[in-house]
């Protein structure tokens, strides 16, 4: 589980940012260290991760990775692997995400072993689960949901960890879950992870903006969010994080 229980607001900047734009980001953000009452991570790809890291150095925002490789070291052209995240300061990395499971394939057996190897570095797993929008309508989504969490199964239960429900007929089209769906589904999610034996925090994900923000992060069970499209411009972000501190206030 995660020690902290703050509300926590990570933007996941996908395969977008060159350097100049991410310094223009931070030249926005910089003066703006993050408030106390909400934590604030970043997840830029794996070429900003040292400039953001020295970027960030000082202002309280959490560094995270978009993907890890399972083995430590080695001839894995192409890979990286959990030290490198770590010495490029990361303390998150997110698995999982629907992006890797449907474009690139990925499956519950490599998103355990990447876990295992995460935790074995001291990196804290931001575990991607979501329904398609046939699962939802036929619906299974708890199904589909409960298969995703098994990949903890045996963990560790005092292993650092955060999931990040994320509907995929939301992410990136602009259509967010009703409060009411994000209430219901973070109960089973929850529920479903104290079984498990797990507790932890549990963020939503899909088109949060800072329109939707407060009301999101207000749901119960909702503790934060994971914020694609809107995370890639300093002002849209910071407004979200304020949204968190208004809604955790
Ligand atoms: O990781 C972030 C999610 O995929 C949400 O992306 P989005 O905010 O662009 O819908």
């Amino acid at each position: 589980m995660s020690s902290d229980k703050r509300l926590l607001i990570a933007g996941n900047w996908k395969m977008n940012g060159l350097l100049q734009e991410a310094n223009d980001f931070m030249d926005a953000f910089g003066s703006n260290p993050a408030p106390e009452q909400v934590e604030v991570a970043l997840m830029p790809p794996f070429t900003l991760l040292h400039p953001m890291s020295d970027r960030l150095a000082g202002m309280g925002v959490t560094l995270g990775a978009q993907n890890v490789y399972y083995e430590d070291k080695g001839a894995f052209t192409g890979s990286i692997c959990p030290m490198m995240l770590r010495d490029a300061g990361c303390h998150y990395v997110i698995l999982g995400h629907s992006e890797r499971r449907s474009i690139i394939g990925e499956s519950n057996a490599q998103i355990r072993s990447k876990m295992n190897t995460a935790w074995l570095h001291g990196l804290e797993p931001i575990l991607c689960i979501g329904e398609t929008l046939e699962q939802r309508e036929t619906g299974v989504t708890n199904v589909v949901l409960a298969e995703q969490l098994a990949v903890l199964k045996g963990a560790p239960k005092n292993a650092p960890l955060t999931v990040a429900y994320e509907p995929v007929w939301a992410i990136g089209t602009g259509r967010t879950a009703s409060a009411e769906q994000v209430t219901e589904t973070h109960a089973f999610v929850h529920e479903e992870l104290t079984r498990l034996g797990h507790d932890c925090r549990v963020l939503y994900g899909g088109s949060v903006n800072p329109g939707n923000a407060e009301e999101l992060m207000g749901c119960p069970g909702v503790e934060g969010a994971l914020v694609g499209g809107a995370s890639l411009k300093a002002d849209s972000f910071m407004d979200i994080v304020k949204a968190a501190v208004k809604a955790a206030s």
